[in-house]
């Protein structure tokens, strides 16, 4: 069962990206059972930890301004798949309404990587050209760090293979790393739908003149 909840104004349909409009972005969660989807989901909207959180599916709608800009985050936070669905699989209906996807393991749950590792092969395995559809790979539990099963350095080489974002955070502790993957992934979605309509040739420059600009400051 899916329920539909909103958070702040929201409107249907999908929305193109310029200076003057709204910005919609589809956004799913995954992951294996009890690595903090929810808790995830619940910090951005809320910006609270509430501790216990049930495992109803849902949409959460979610309207915030960004830069100016007003955006409406869909969320879908999947259950766990512990009944019909093994483990790691996505059903067909979740990858064509996502535009974006937010993959959660707990680092201290080393079969929770494992299923993160299944989820972005199937995520590039269908959805082809991966640049075209952005992937965000989380580590949550990162206050349980003496308990850590999965090292950083496991999670971005994952991260750097499939060509996705990562972070590792604790939405138990604070709410600010959790705000930083959603608007991370938002970024990623409005590049990908720039370079849909070929229209990121001079972002993509100027990030590059960025990047060497601000390479020479630090040194
Ligand atoms: N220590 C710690 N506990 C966390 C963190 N995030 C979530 N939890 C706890 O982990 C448990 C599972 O969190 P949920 O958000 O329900 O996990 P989920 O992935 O949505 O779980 P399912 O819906 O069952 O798949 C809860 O007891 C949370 O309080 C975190 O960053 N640190």
């Amino acid at each position: 069962m899916v329920v539909h909840v909103n958070s702040g104004a929201h409107h249907t349909g999908k929305t193109m990206d310029s200076n003057q409009q709204k910005v919609e972005a589809n956004i799913l969660l995954l992951g294996a059972e009890k690595v903090g989807k929810s808790a995830l989901t619940v910090r951005f909207i809320t910006r609270r930890f509430i501790g216990e959180y049930g495992n109803i599916e849902s949409i959460y709608c979610h309207s915030d301004r960004i830069d100016g800009r007003e955006v409406c985050f869909n969320i879908w936070d999947s259950s766990h798949p512990q009944n019909a669905l093994a483990a790691g699989e996505i059903t067909e209906k979740q990858l064509q309404w996502a535009d974006g996807f937010i993959l959660v393991y707990s680092i201290c749950d080393r079969s929770s990587f494992s299923v993160v590792h299944q989820q972005v092969q199937h995520i590039r395995r269908c959805k082809k050209t991966s640049g075209a559809f952005p992937v965000v790979i989380v580590g949550n539990k990162r206050d349980l760090h003496h308990r850590r099963t999965v090292s950083s350095e496991e999670g971005r080489l994952l991260a750097l293979s499939a060509d996705c974002g990562f972070f590792e955070i604790s939405a138990a502790e604070a709410h600010h790393g959790v705000i930083i993957v959603f608007h991370e992934l938002l970024e990623l979605i409005r590049e990908a739908r720039a370079l849909r309509k070929g229209t990121a040739g001079i972002k993509n420059i100027v990030r590059s003149m960025s990047a060497v600009f601000g390479r020479r400051r630090a040194e």
